[in-house]
């Protein structure tokens, strides 16, 4: 099943020929961006170290617990997925990127489509464009999907398509471990409810490739503007550059995910998992910046229910207490979302059943001055 479209238009999906350009335009320079300091969130760090779990650890539920409630992010080790095969799809993301404007203007989002080359769907809330090119595709229409940019099908294609094939196949085994952890932390118990649970979270895969090439003036401008992700959760797969940064509150601040380990994954907790465990687990806000000296490359890949599917908080988070949230299905959600970037709210604050009584660490999107501007 494909994920739910929320497009409306896309003032924003011109190609942008940024080898061209040795300044950053005024269409890509956002302000506001370093309002709040950055701040060191790598392996090791003093005070921000962003949470390491390996699945290979008999008390990774318990670690999986503690990061998910404290950061809403953590590195993944111990997944299982060859780091060759994660070079493979680094470098063939970076061909696709390399062909001509003409050949990925084939494949370009087109108006009310959840799929296609271009910028990401929240790209339109925003009045400035990022420094990027993305592209969204399902595993159900990847093959489809890429046919458009090498209508030929010839060797680059049917190599790339293999390739993407396999990193789903190894990334959905990594999904089921941890989605097993997860609900164990959650203590969802019973192997019935717990295998219909992890169908059901995993059901619509979304992968988002995203590409970011080096800028002379890093700092004037952004890779991927702040957001959460509105799903259950995301693996974002990274090159051996960083640029993604979180969002931390009380004092604001963003930690950078420098200095990863190799072939660690970055699980970052969505949206609706949120609301699933009854703001447990904290959905958190990120971006990615951009380097001056090296081009960057990342997949992220989204894991949700169908469009269709109620989400409510489930009974085992809730326990005794109160539902914070309302019911609300993903395709819903997109549309709250919509309405909250248009308003300057936060879209969980406006499911919730008791608006401000929250700990969630990305709730005061009018805070996050690009957010806003
Ligand atoms: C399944 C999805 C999640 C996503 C919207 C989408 O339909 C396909 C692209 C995803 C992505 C990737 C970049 C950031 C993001 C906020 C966006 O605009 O597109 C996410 C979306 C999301 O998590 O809501
Ligand atoms: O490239 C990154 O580090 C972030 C990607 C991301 O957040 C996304 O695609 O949802
Ligand atoms: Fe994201």
């Amino acid at each position: 099943m494909s994920a739910p479209s929320q497009l409306s238009k896309h003032p924003h999906n011109n190609y942008f020929d940024f080898g061209a350009a040795r300044q950053v335009p005024e269409t890509h320079t956002w302000e506001g961006l370093y309002e709040h300091p950055l701040v060191d969130g790598g392996v090791g760090a003093a005070e921000d170290a962003v949470p390491v779990v390996d699945l290979r650890d008999p008390h990774a539920a318990e670690a999986v617990a503690r990061a998910s409630e404290q950061w809403g992010t953590f590195l993944l080790e111990g997944h299982g997925i060859p780091s060759e095969l994660l070079a493979r799809v680094e470098a063939g993301i970076a061909s696709m990127f390399a062909l001509p404007a003409s050949e990925k203007m084939r494949a370009a989002r087109q108006d009310g489509q959840s799929h296609g080359y271009g910028l990401p769907p929240i790209a339109s809330y925003f009045p400035k464009t990022t420094r990027s090119e993305g592209y969204t595709l399902s595993p159900a229409n990847l093959r489809a999907e890429l046919r458009k940019m090498w209508p030929d099908a010839g060797e680059d294609y049917r190599h790339f398509c293999d390739v993407m094939e396999e990193f789903h196949r190894q990334m959905r085994l990594a999904s089921d471990k941890l989605t097993v952890l997860f609900l164990a932390a959650l203590g969802v118990a019973g192997v019935e409810a717990e295998r219909k649970i992890v169908d059901t979270m995993s059901e619509t895969v979304t992968m988002h490739l995203n590409w970011y090439p080096k800028c002379p003036d890093p700092k004037r401008t952004l890779g991927l503007a702040t957001h959460t992700d509105s799903g259950f959760f995301t693996f974002v797969m990274q090159s051996h550059v960083s640029g993604m940064q979180l969002f931390r509150r009380g004092p604001d601040r963003w930690p950078g995910l420098v200095g990863v380990p190799p072939g660690a994954l970055i699980v970052n907790i969505s949206d609706l998992f949120q609301i699933l465990t009854n703001g447990r687990f904290c959905s958190t806000y990120h971006r990615a910046v951009v380097n001056r000296d090296s081009t960057r490359v990342s997949v992220a890949y989204h894991l949700g229910p169908p469009a269709g599917v109620k989400v409510a908080p489930l009974r085992e988070a809730v326990g005794c207490g109160k539902p914070a949230y309302r019911t609300v299905t993903w395709r819903e959600y997109f549309l709250v979302r919509k309405e909250a970037f248009a308003t300057g709210g936060s879209a969980l604050q406006m499911v919730s059943l008791s608006p401000g009584d929250h700990k969630n660490h990305g709730d005061g999107a009018d805070q996050i001055s690009e957010i806003s501007s």
